[in-house]
Order: structure tokens, then sequence, then C-alpha cells
């Protein structure tokens, strides 16, 4: 039986990373897709556009949604400060046992949450599940088309709070337009655009980071 591209990039990893070091994981997921495969993670150019935002915020906890191999799991997790937390949700078993592998070889299981679900299904269940409040960091990576209606669904569940940072990867390749509509027009958010290139490639891609001001209501 073949293998699937994202057990490739993994064996890649296991291959040439230093466990525990999350730095190795990044650089090797990256030469893979460099040299061997392409595949859909942030990468390395837009990945240090995340690393300073998350750095900025420096989240005690962070959500990403679209978990993939865990390249950007990884990236944001290294960041963390002691005892943050970053709960990553992923759909697709097979990726999810791949990206729990990425984790556990950069050695940072204890500080990622990885739900192997919907976000249509787990959003309006992370307060009662894991005791969330409000997240100080959200990274939207998942089906483009799925970004409008889960930043909705994250206000209605109350888990942003006035400062809270969105950044939203591939607002032009792919593209989501109807997000970028929303966040770069409603009053709710203060909403910036990094351009950058798509993964591994000369392609224009972009990240849009979105504040969330709180609602005008009392
Ligand atoms: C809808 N709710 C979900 N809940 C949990 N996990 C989910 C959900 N929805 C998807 N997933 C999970 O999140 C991932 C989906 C990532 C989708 N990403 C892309 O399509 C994407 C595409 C390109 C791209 C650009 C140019 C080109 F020529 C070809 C591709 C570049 C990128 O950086 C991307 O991120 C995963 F696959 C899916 O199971
Ligand atoms: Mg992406």
């Amino acid at each position: 039986t073949h293998s699937s591209r994202p057990q490739r990039l993994l064996r890649a990893v296991q291959k040439g990373a230093v466990r525990g070091d999350a730095r190795s994981v990044v650089a090797n997921i990256d030469r893979f897709c460099h040299h061997s495969e392409w595949a859909m993670n942030i990468g390395d150019e837009k990945g240090a556009i995340l690393d300073s935002v998350v750095s900025e915020v420096n989240p005690a906890l962070a959500l990403e949604l679209g978990t993939y191999c865990g390249y950007s799991t990884v990236r944001i997790a290294r960041l963390l400060p002691p005892g943050g937390r970053l709960i990553t949700l992923e759909f697709n078993p097979e990726y999810a046992a791949v990206a729990r592998q990425v984790i556990e070889w950069a050695g940072l299981e204890d500080s990622v949450q990885l739900v192997e679900g919907g976000s249509g299904d787990w959003i309006p269940q992370l307060k009662e599940h894991f005791g969330v409040q409000s997240f100080d960091f959200v990274f939207l990576d998942h089906w483009k088309e799925r970004y409008l209606p889960d930043i909705h669904l994250l206000e209605e569940c109350e888990l942003l709070r006035k400062g809270t940072v969105v950044l939203a990867d591939n607002v032009v390749c792919p593209g989501a337009p109807d997000y970028l509509a929303y966040v770069r027009n409603s009053p709710a958010y203060q909403s910036s655009y990094f351009q950058s290139h798509l993964e591994y490639t000369k392609a224009v891609d972009g990240l849009e980071k979105s504040v969330y001001l709180g609602t005008t209501d009392a």
C-alpha cells in the first residue's frame, strides 16, 4: 500500500529532525516541502509573520482551526509563554494522527490539545469541555469558506474578548473574500494585511490580522 503525503512528511521529520527540537521539526518540514513534495503548511516566509504576531500577543490561550500535519501548531506552541496552551481542531483522522506524532516529535505535546473534530461541532463546546473563558489568539487555516461562519460562531459563543487577535492564512490564495470583507468593514475589528507569498512558491498570498474590539452594546 502506498503512503500518503502527510505520512511521507512525518517520515521526513522522524528521519531528519532532532527529537524534542521544535525548530528542527519546522526546518525539516520546510526542507521536505521545498525539495520533495509541496504541502499546504503555512511555510517559512508566512511562518515568520505568524511567529512575530504570536510573539507580540504572547497568548496564554490560543486556538487553531485546521491542524493538518501540525506545522503551524508547532510554530505557535514553541512560542507560548510558560503554562500557555494551544487548542487545535482537525476533523480528518489521518491528518490528526500525523499531526499528533509531529507535535510529539517536537516535544510540545504538553502545551497542545489536539481535538479530532469539526470546528462547527466543537467551538460551541470549548467552554464546557476545556474550561475556556476566551482566547487571546486565534489562527484560521482550515477550509477557506468556513473562516466567516466560524468567526461568527466564535463571537456568538463569546470566545473572543476585547483585544483577541485573529490571524487568517491564505486571504489571497486560495482566498477568503467574504471573510476579508467582513473583518475589514466591521466596526468590531481593527484589521491589517501582511503581504507575503504562497508557501514554497513565488505566488502572492497574505495574512490578515484582525483585533477584536468587542461589541458596541453594553
Ligand atoms: C470546517 N471545519 C473544520 N474543522 C476542523 N478541521 C477542518 C475543518 N475544515 C478543514 N479542516 C481541516 O483543515 C485542513 C484544511 C486546510 C485547508 N487549507 C487549504 O485549502 C489551503 C490551500 C492552499 C493552496 C493554495 C494554492 C493551491 F494551488 C493549492 C492549495 C494553501 C494553503 O495554505 C491552505 O491552507 C485539513 F486539511 C482539514 O481536514
Ligand atoms: Mg494555509
